[in-house]
């Protein structure tokens, strides 16, 4: 019997009026990888990554998650799925351990089960000790490893994550790095991941795909893409290559997510 992949996307389309967002899509992301979605802003990336949580619908091609088609089996994918947006979802007015029941009662965690999953949330992402402090308190890096522990609670095995550590500084980017590593190793989960920031992919994706108007332009593991352009290429120059020099490292976008954090908890 074949073991079907996490993700399967197959020739997958998606277009908002004129633009054709997602320009078809072939993509297989194996069991167990840490999976790196890469490309300039506007290539595609997050209507790809809404069409795998089914929060958009796959209206050409197709895409399964574990084997089940996202387009038919919309709930049996959700309760799959682990999904931490880039808007951000932790309500400020509540402590770490509120917001992370709140998703647990969501996500239908059964009520005998709610309190230790939540706690085993926090623990795994290192925020046990502030778990009854208002999150309007917290750090933009503790906030977005609150954002993993509601997502977590459901206990999901594919966990995706769109720019996780967008607008953090380097040491809170390395901490929820860490957790994510810590919690894939423990259980065995898929991570989507997609990221801006190419010294991350490099480190820790397994596998990357390279994304640039709707289309997958380059996918391997990185020392492979960088093999394939020559001798001492670097990510980034792959980044380029593909893209024509559209690397914008981030920074409007880093603002904007600073400002919209401040906005929700300030
Ligand atoms: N709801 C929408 N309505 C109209 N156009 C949209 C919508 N969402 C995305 N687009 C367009 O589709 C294209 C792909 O956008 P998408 O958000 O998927 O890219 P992305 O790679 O995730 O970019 P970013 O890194 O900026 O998040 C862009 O041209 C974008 O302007």
């Amino acid at each position: 019997m074949t073991v079907s992949p996490a993700v399967r996307c197959t020739a997958l389309r998606h277009s908002f009026g004129e633009t054709a967002a997602v320009d078809g899509v072939d993509l297989e992301i194996p069991t167990g990888q840490v999976f790196g979605l890469l490309g300039p802003n506007g290539a595609g990336k997050t209507t790809t990554i809404r069409m795998i949580t089914t929060l958009l619908p796959v209206s050409q091609g197709s895409v399964e998650v574990f084997g089940l088609d996202a387009g038919r089996k919309r709930m049996a994918v959700r309760r799959l799925i682990g999904y931490v947006p880039q808007q951000l979802s932790a309500d400020g007015t509540l402590t770490g351990r509120e917001n992370v029941t709140l998703f647990a009662r969501l996500f239908d965690v059964p009520r005998r089960q709610r309190k230790e999953r939540v706690d085993g949330a926090l623990d795994a992402v290192g925020l046990a000790g502030d778990a009854d402090r208002q999150a309007s308190g917290y750090s933009g890096g503790m906030i977005r490893r609150l954002e993993l522990a509601q997502a977590l609670v459901s206990a999901p095995r594919l966990l995706i994550l769109d720019e996780p550590t967008i607008g953090l500084d380097p040491i809170a980017r390395g901490n929820v790095w860490e957790r994510i590593e810590q919690i894939r190793a423990e259980t065995g989960m898929t991570v989507l991941v997609t990221t801006h920031y190419m010294d991350e992919a490099e480190q820790y994706c397994e596998r990357i795909a390279l994304m640039h108007r709707g289309r997958i332009r380059a996918l391997g593991t990185p020392a492979e893409l960088e093999a394939d352009l020559g001798p001492e290429s670097t990510l980034d120059d792959v980044f380029r290559a593909v893209t024509g020099d559209q690397l914008d490292g981030g920074g409007i976008r880093d603002v904007r997510a600073a400002r919209r954090t401040a906005r929700r908890l300030g």
